[in-house]
């Protein structure tokens, strides 16, 4: 029934960003309603869909030239705010490069990440290689070890305690998955909680959890997810949150993010019955599954917040690759419920890179003392 109202989401996603025309007219009438000021609140509020829908990014430091709205609702068809994750995220690169030429000049260290790739994994080597690539554009120097699928744990460990050691490597990221015969636990557990620039250590993600204590780093895709809310002024205090999916690196810190900025939160994971009665109660969801588009239009409240971790690859003849990435939730049914929703590809994923160089940043900051 959802697709006859909403549209097909069984196997594909239509064209998402709508035609330029559309843009154009809804920009004007921004500027008409509001001349001023960005607004600070997006989401299950009482503002009209014309307001919401224009919201965009604002940052807290002073911002010159805001990016133009990327969607904006029409007469009668009540579109959400596209959350442009891979504008914030090049905006968050841009101060990045900045405080590291700042950084480099004033006491001479340049931030080194180090990242430890286990096996063959085409999507890993693609993460392997973008980060690689972010670093060098922001100015951080990377450190890579490649082991075939065969190495042992001892030497995934033994490389770990060389970075421990090594002073021109300030963050440490061990590609996840790992082949099944080694231990996760082991090695994550080796990396020196000071270097856990992925926020997995279990001393850093049990700080999470308590009250009253800092992680010193947060895992970079839940973190990247609450950027994107402050960012484009979502109200989370005293909301209800919902979390779908409660994996270590993306669902559970997720949740526990929410939780610190007083959010009340439900968890729903894959033995959770009437998942779509509980998120259809939310003015926020993250949804952090692996199913492609499996929230539908009729899980979401009106005016919800929707940010879509997922990433699915989908059959896609007519791409070159012969696939295309979509996300958790069913994108064009979903933005027609929602007062902002992030794209996939194109909303999580850049946010989770960027996150990634703001906490080696952070952390050779606190290793040189310098602030
Ligand atoms: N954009 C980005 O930067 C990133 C994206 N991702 C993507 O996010 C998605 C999730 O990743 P990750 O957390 O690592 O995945 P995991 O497979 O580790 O966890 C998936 C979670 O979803 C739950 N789940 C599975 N099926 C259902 C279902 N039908 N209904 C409700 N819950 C379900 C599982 O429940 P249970 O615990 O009961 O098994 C589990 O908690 C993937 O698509 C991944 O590619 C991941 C990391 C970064
Ligand atoms: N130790 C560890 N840390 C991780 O953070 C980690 C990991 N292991 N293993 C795998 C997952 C996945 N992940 C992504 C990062 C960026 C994009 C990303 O940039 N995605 C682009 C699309 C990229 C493309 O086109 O393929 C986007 O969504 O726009 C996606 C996924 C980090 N992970």
């Amino acid at each position: 029934m959802a697709s006859t109202l909403f549209g097909d989401c069984s196997t594909s996603s239509a064209a998402r960003l709508l035609p330029l025309h559309r843009h154009t007219t809804i920009s004007l009438l921004f500027r008409r309603l509001l001349p001023q000021s960005l607004p600070r609140q997006l989401g299950p509020s009482r503002t009209p869909t014309s307001l919401r829908a224009l919201s965009f990014p604002y940052s807290t430091s002073s911002s010159p030239s805001p990016a133009p709205p990327a969607v904006a609702s029409l007469a009668g068809e009540a579109s959400a705010t596209v959350i442009d994750g891979k504008a914030v995220a090049k905006k968050i690169r841009d101060e990045i490069s900045a405080e590291i030429l700042g950084m480099k000049e004033a006491t001479g260290v340049v931030p080194g990440l180090a990242v430890i790739l286990v096996g063959d994994r085409a999507e890993s080597a693609t993460y392997v290689r973008n980060k690689k690539k972010a670093c060098g554009h922001v100015g951080i120097n990377s450190f890579e070890v490649h082991l075939p699928a065969n190495s042992s744990e001892e030497e995934v460990l033994k490389y770990i305690s060389e970075f421990n050691a090594d002073p021109n490597v300030h963050g440490i990221l061990v590609q996840l998955p790992l082949p099944s015969h080694m231990n996760e636990q082991n090695v994550l557990n080796a990396v020196s909680m000071e270097k856990d620039v992925d926020g997995f250590h279990p001393l850093n993600i049990g700080q999470l959890a308590m009250r009253d204590r800092e992680p010193l780093f947060v895992p970079c895709t839940p973190k990247g997810c609450m950027e994107l809310l402050h960012r484009y002024g979502v109200n989370i205090k005293g909301k209800r949150a919902v979390v779908i999916g409660r994996s270590n690196i993306v669902g559970m810190p997720a949740a526990l993010l929410l939780q610190r900025e007083d959010a009340t939160i439900s968890i729903v994971h894959s033995r959770t019955s009437s998942p779509e009665e509980i998120t259809r109660q939310a003015d926020i969801v993250i949804a952090a599954v692996g199913q492609a588009n499996m929230l539908r239009g009729n899980w979401i409240k009106p005016g919800a917040v929707v940010i879509d971790v997922g990433i699915n690859r989908v059959e896609d003849p007519t791409s070159p690759r012969g696939y295309k990435l979509v996300g958790d939730v069913c994108y064009e049914e979903v933005c027609k419920v929602a007062s902002a929703i992030t794209p996939v590809p194109g909303g999580v994923g850049p946010m989770t890179i960027a996150m990634l160089l703001s906490n080696t940043l952070a952390s050779a900051k606190r290793i040189h003392n310098f602030h």
